[in-house]
């Protein structure tokens, strides 16, 4: 295997979801460019793509930020096409965090192995606070989900911890799963004296971060992913 294969830790899909205002637009563009963007208004889902590094592998991340607009509806395709999910709340709405319970108790119910990380956002304003850092922790922990509290607004470490560690054990889920369809197929090719196991040229997309709308998102697990995006962020 080449050097670069070995380092190419494949595609993964992060959902951020949440209430409205938590922070979910200003979370998604700063993990992505580490830059903090204070008023984005968007009537759509958006679709972030890059290529980052984590952990030393590269990985193709696809993130979508899902729009507020429709929040009487759970996001099911978002999370149905996800591979992580990424819950937001505000630490200075307690609304939020009733939302992010609802939210996380019906992801389970959808998708009982995926990884989900709980993260209480906007933590500088400590003065408003009304949600308690046990209270996220609690409901994080009866769930065997990871908690943090962040600012993205300040650039918290752990808003970079928590991701980088949602999209790891994403990454860890999908080498077992090859590992196990390798050994079957290997097994299988031993039976029956085959040695077909060619390795997938590798599509990086680079280190750019790309936006499409919501009729461009979801398909790729049910059609042929089409490439017409119909903008490019200047983050
Ligand atoms: N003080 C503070 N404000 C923040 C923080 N993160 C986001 N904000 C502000 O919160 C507001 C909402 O942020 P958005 O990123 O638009 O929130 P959203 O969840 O994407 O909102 P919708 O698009 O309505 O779903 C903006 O005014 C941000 O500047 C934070 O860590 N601290």
């Amino acid at each position: 295997m080449k050097t670069e294969d070995k380092n190419n830790g494949g595609k993964v899909r992060l959902a951020v979801i949440g209430k409205s205002h938590v922070g979910k637009s200003a979370l998604t563009v700063r993990y992505l460019t580490r830059r903090f963007i204070g008023e984005y208004r968007s009537n759509t889902d958006l679709l972030y793509r890059q290529t980052l590094n984590v952990n030393n592998f590269r990985l193709d991340v696809e993130v979508v930020d899902v729009c507020s607009c429709e929040h009487s509806l759970f996001p099911e395709e978002a999370v149905n096409w996800a591979d992580a999910c990424v819950i937001v709340f505000d630490i200075t709405n307690r609304e939020s965090l009733t939302y992010a319970s609802e939210l996380l108790h019906t992801v389970i119910q959808l998708r009982s192995q995926m990884p989900i990380v709980l993260l209480g956002n906007k933590c500088d304003l400590e003065h408003l606070r009304q949600v308690e850092t046990v209270e996220g922790r609690t409901l994080a922990m009866k769930n065997n989900c990871q908690f943090y509290e962040v600012s993205v607004a300040e650039n918290s470490e752990a808003i970079y911890t928590a991701i980088d560690a949602a999209l790891n054990e994403c990454r860890a889920i999908q080498q077992t799963q090859k590992t196990r369809k390798f050994s079957v197929s290997k097994m299988i090719g031993t039976l029956i004296g085959s040695t077909n196991g060619k390795v997938a040229p590798n599509t990086s997309q680079g280190g750019t971060v790309v936006v499409c709308h919501k009729s461009d998102l979801y398909k790729s697990r049910i059609l042929r992913r089409r490439q017409n995006f119909t903008a490019t962020a200047s983050l």
